[in-house]
């Protein structure tokens, strides 16, 4: 168990008023845990306590996993440049010199920021700069990655990049906590999700996770007659059948195409995300 909380409260100040009370939280290895909550529910308190830079005022917190953090804002006022931050990082984190340098060049260039890594970190944009943050978190290779809406201020590419390199993490058996803004970010692989509702700490429960299945047959051949339940499909110009199912049938659907009369090819078999359902 990577980490646990056990009857978690945090205030700020001796007599501030609770922003967490008596909260219970188990970190599995091999999860993707989403937390939500309004503006100023506790979200990043939450962040801080599990990525241990924050101590609670009340209760206890278990497992020391290797853990690397991505705060909301990133502090990119030191004097170095972003290779030379990320090499200093990976030594502090135990790395030689070498594979430091060399998993540094790895994450800049998959976040498509290599050609800034000479650059001094004060002279880079904020886009750039965030993509230093998530570097350093991921160079680590941590079993614990908590990212604070660690998406914002990437572009288009280097969120995929992110979310990539985010379910590796979990599917290597790290476990990665996050906060969002998209109520869609990462949603066909989150395992758990949780909002902070008042000082608590509430499960929020996910809509069943749904597969694509992209499949064609030559044209005039009728689709399977049984076709599992919730399963629906449409049609695309091209004669390509996309089926979407609970990811809990997708077996049986594959079955019922591979068995169908008619040659049906099976294209592609995805999890889709929430906002795809
Ligand atoms: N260092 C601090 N000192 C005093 N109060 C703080 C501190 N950090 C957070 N708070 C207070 O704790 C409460 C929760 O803040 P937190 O930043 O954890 O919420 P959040 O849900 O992450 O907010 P947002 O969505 O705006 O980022 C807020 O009332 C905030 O003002």
């Amino acid at each position: 168990m990577p980490r646990t909380f056990h009857q978690v409260g945090r205030r700020y100040g001796l007599r501030g008023p609770w922003v967490l009370h008596a909260v219970g939280l188990a970190l599995s290895a091999g999860t993707l845990v989403r937390v939500g909550g309004v503006n100023g529910s506790g979200k990043s308190t939450l962040l801080r306590l599990a990525a241990g830079i924050d101590t609670p005022s009340a209760g206890r917190i278990e497992g020391r996993p290797r853990t690397a953090y991505v705060p909301e804002r990133f502090p990119p006022a030191l004097p170095f440049t972003a290779y030379g931050y990320l090499t200093h990082l990976g030594r502090i984190h135990g790395l030689s010199r070498r594979t430091a340098r060399l998993r540094a060049e790895h994450w800049l260039d998959r976040f498509g920021a290599g050609a800034y890594g000479d650059m001094p970190l004060s002279e880079l944009s904020k886009g750039t700069a965030q993509k230093i943050a998530v570097a350093q978190a991921l160079l680590a290779e941590p079993e614990l990655l908590v990212l604070d809406e660690a998406w914002t201020g990437l572009d288009a590419e280097a969120r995929d990049a992110l979310d990539d390199a985010v379910t590796e993490r979990v599917a290597g058996g790290a476990t990665v906590l996050f906060v969002d803004h998209d109520p869609g970010r990462l949603a066909g692989a989150v395992t758990a999700a949780y909002e902070v509702s008042g000082t608590s700490l509430v499960p929020v429960a996910q809509s069943a996770p749904r597969v694509r299945i992209d499949a064609q047959a030559p044209p005039g051949t009728k689709l399977p007659d049984a076709l599992p339940p919730e399963a629906t499909h449409e049609t695309d110009p091209s004669g390509t059948v996309r089926f979407s199912v609970p990811a809990a049938h997708s077996d049986a659907l594959l079955r019922a195409l591979l068995t169908a009369a008619g040659t049906w090819h099976i294209h592609r078999v995805h999890p889709l995300a929430a906002r795809e359902r």
